[in-house]
């Protein structure tokens, strides 16, 4: 046996008791000591001096105590104290405020436990430490002060990167919308809304590479109308004009859409036609001539076209094959109101 197991911690009661005040007064800062049958409570140094007292200088019952519990702690601690003396708890332990003699107040833990029992097994004796806590106790609410005052910046900042997120979303949105119109703007002729030529010929250089690649029949048709001339000089420019868009309208109504249909000049138009070749374009071109003739030009003679129409060719670029199609066209021109194949 070593020196400390060979200690001698006493045996009579006081000597027992004497050791156990030594030991919480190490372990805590002060110590209370209730004798329940006579509610007297006593209270080491300690105690009083961790609330700025003289020892002894208050009196020895549990009001004491009641009376210096912050108000807005104190039911809680009532009503966990009571709990454990109706054994509905098997320990009491409470941080709480107490005042202080200079009236500030300081956050203590308060530990206690029955020590002494009657016959009936009734408490008779309990024994509590307090630990001055304050300034853990401070230090834990401030960086919880820190933490919701960040949760609620996160939160700020959150919202703003939302509301930032949805209106850049709605600038882009009414961006792709400004780009689609610009687009759609750059690519229609204003006057009979059908495709420009720069459009046309985009679409028409895309055609062309598929039928490189896939020998699809695709087909050209071209029309101009006749004598457009002296319908302007009859009317004026402005019907000259209607009539451009009725012919327009109307035709592109008999077309699929797929067809590119585009003004290829003045009163020019030209269509690309994928997937036909070239006795279909022209009976097509028969189809739209008619049309042209039926069209609701508001004018008091009937208007025609001639047409000119042609397949795209194994090994022809598209030079050539606009040439030709502008060939048979001349020499529809001859004739006019007809469809030349070429
Ligand atoms: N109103 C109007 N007329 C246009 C427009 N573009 C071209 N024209 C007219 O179309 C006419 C074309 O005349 P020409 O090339 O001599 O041909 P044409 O009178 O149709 O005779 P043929 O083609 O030989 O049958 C010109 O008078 C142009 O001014 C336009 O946008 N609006």
């Amino acid at each position: 046996m070593d020196k400390l197991e060979m200690q001698d911690y006493g045996t009579t009661r006081e000597e027992i008791e004497r050791t156990l005040r030594y030991a919480l007064d190490i372990v805590s800062d002060g110590i209370w000591d209730w004798n329940i049958r006579t509610n007297h409570v006593k209270r080491s140094p300690g105690w009083y001096s961790m609330l700025g007292y003289p020892p002894d200088s208050l009196p020895e019952d549990v009001d004491t105590w009641k009376s210096v519990i912050h108000p807005g702690d104190y039911e809680r601690v009532m009503r966990n104290f009571q709990a454990y003396l109706d054994g509905d708890s098997l320990i009491y332990a409470e941080d709480y405020r107490c005042r202080s003699r200079d009236g500030n107040y300081l956050w203590v833990s308060d530990h206690g436990r029955f020590v002494e029992f009657d016959e009936t097994g009734q408490p008779t004796r309990m024994i509590g430490a307090h630990r001055n806590i304050h300034q853990r106790k401070m230090a834990s609410l401030e960086l919880q002060r820190k933490n919701e005052e960040l949760l609620a910046l996160n939160r700020t900042l959150e919202d703003l990167v939302a509301a930032r997120t949805e209106a850049l979303r709605q600038a882009n949105e009414a961006l792709a919308q400004q780009v689609e119109a610009a687009t759609r703007l750059s690519e229609t002729d204003p006057l009979t809304q059908l495709s420009n030529r720069r459009h046309f010929e985009r679409n028409l250089h895309g055609e062309w590479q598929r039928f490189q690649r896939h020998g699809h029949a695709t087909a050209l048709l071209m029309f101009d109308l006749d004598h457009f001339k002296r319908i302007n000089d009859n009317h004026g420019h402005p019907v000259g004009d209607r009539a451009l868009a009725a012919v327009a309208r109307s035709l592109r109504a008999a077309l699929r859409e797929e067809d590119c249909f585009a003004r290829w000049g003045g009163e020019e138009f030209i269509v690309l036609l994928p997937d036909t070749d070239l006795a279909a374009a022209a009976h097509l071109a028969e189809r739209l001539r008619l049309l042209v003739a039926g069209a609701d030009a508001e004018l008091p003679e009937a208007l025609s076209a001639s047409f000119s129409v042609a397949a795209m060719r194994a090994g022809e670029e598209i030079g050539p094959l606009l040439k030709r199609l502008d060939d048979g066209l001349y020499r529809a021109k001859q004739r006019r109101n007809c469809v030349e194949s070429c």
